[in-house]
């Protein structure tokens, strides 16, 4: 039998056997996330959900949130993938339109809630697998920085065109804030250094550069690629296909799913209280460091957003951004 619990933000539906499943709703009603967790295997699949390009609003960083926090409060859960609905962008980063002409009350909250979901994220005791099937630029780069494991498609992906002129789809993935004309948050280029090392880091946030997947991998920015030819329907892994909510059924059979699969799989079988205990040596002083400048941070953040002259650049940026999409 079937149970569906509905609170404002959260609807759990509870169904066969040991799997849950439960959508985290946007004020609109739309579900921003999709959750499911197969406890049997230990683990749960978290699906970004905000077409057109998954970019962070306040509402998308505390649906990701609290959809995270309730996957932890699960004792048989010990890993989650964090994977995207839409197969051409995993995240757009910071919805733009969060940052032009904002309301005075909104922005620091909204500031707040990225912070938040960094914390959260960063410092889960959950493994936390990015399966990045599409674009990551800056704060989209950062949600996949904030996981255990990153595993990005190499872009062989169908392609637009057909024929012989066949245009490939290569994702790329960086913190490519500087050519936006704006500086990466602290904590959030401390992140990059964390991740590929301070010489790669210090170039790649001078440049803004947004590296495609083989450039990704050499500097480990991600941890493995893999491509997204769907296999046979004899390659389907068992579990995978009842943990993927129903608007993502169609990849079973998608090596880079079946690989993050794998991974969680991997994730979940090692002592929980060995791997968690290991996650805080490396993660939790940068975590205490975060949260003691965190007023600052938001206090720095508004003031920038705010200025007249970064007001112009924002509105011509979301305007150049509308053109682009209209003009395909
Ligand atoms: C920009 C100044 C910010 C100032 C902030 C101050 C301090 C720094 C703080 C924090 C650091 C983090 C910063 C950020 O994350 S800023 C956001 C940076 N992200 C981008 O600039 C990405 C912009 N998008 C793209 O490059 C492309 O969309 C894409 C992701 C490569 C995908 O390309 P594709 O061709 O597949 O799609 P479209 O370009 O046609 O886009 C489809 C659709 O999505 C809308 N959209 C895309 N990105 C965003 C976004 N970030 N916010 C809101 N909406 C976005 C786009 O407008 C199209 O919509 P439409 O309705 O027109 O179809």
């Amino acid at each position: 039998m079937n149970t569906v619990i509905r609170s404002q933000l959260l609807r759990f539906s509870v169904g066969r056997g040991q799997q849950f499943r439960f959508s985290t709703a946007a004020a609109n009603g739309n579900d921003l996330v999709i959750g499911t967790v197969d406890e049997t295997l230990g683990i749960a699949m978290l699906t970004m959900n905000r077409p057109p390009a998954n970019s962070l609003s306040l509402e998308m960083n505390e649906a990701i949130c609290t959809s995270l926090k309730t996957m932890e409060s699960n004792p048989k859960i010990q890993s989650v993938i964090l994977s995207s609905s839409n197969p051409k962008i995993f995240s757009a980063g910071l919805d733009v339109s969060e940052l032009v002409s904002p309301h005075p009350d909104r922005l620091p909250k909204f500031w707040n809630s990225l912070q938040q979901l960094y914390l959260d994220l960063y410092g889960s005791r959950l493994a936390v697998v990015a399966a990045i099937q599409g674009h990551a630029p800056a704060a989209g780069c950062f949600l996949a920085m904030a996981c255990d494991y990153r595993i990005m498609s190499s872009g062989d992906i169908g392609g637009e065109g057909g024929g012989d002129m066949k245009k490939r789809f290569v994702p790329t993935i960086g913190l490519n804030e500087t050519q936006l004309g704006i500086a990466a948050p602290p904590w959030m280029g401390q992140l990059l250094v964390r991740t590929i090392g301070f010489r790669q880091a210090e170039l790649a946030l001078a440049m803004g550069t947004l590296f495609p997947p083989d450039r990704a991998l050499s500097i480990g920015l991600v941890d493995a690629i893999e491509s997204e030819q769907h296999g046979a329907e004899s390659t389907i892994i068992e579990g995978l296909s009842e943990l993927l909510p129903s608007i993502s059924k169609d990849q079973a059979s998608n090596p880079l799913m079946q690989k993050a699969f794998k991974q969680a799989t991997t994730f979940a079988k090692i002592p929980p209280h060995a791997r968690v205990a290991s996650k805080l040596v490396t993660r939790q002083s940068h975590i205490h460091d975060m949260i003691a400048t965190r007023d600052e941070d938001t206090a720095h953040f508004c003031g920038f957003v705010t200025q007249e002259a970064v007001q112009k650049n924002l509105i011509a940026y979301v305007e150049a951004m509308k053109s682009k999409s209209k003009k395909k």
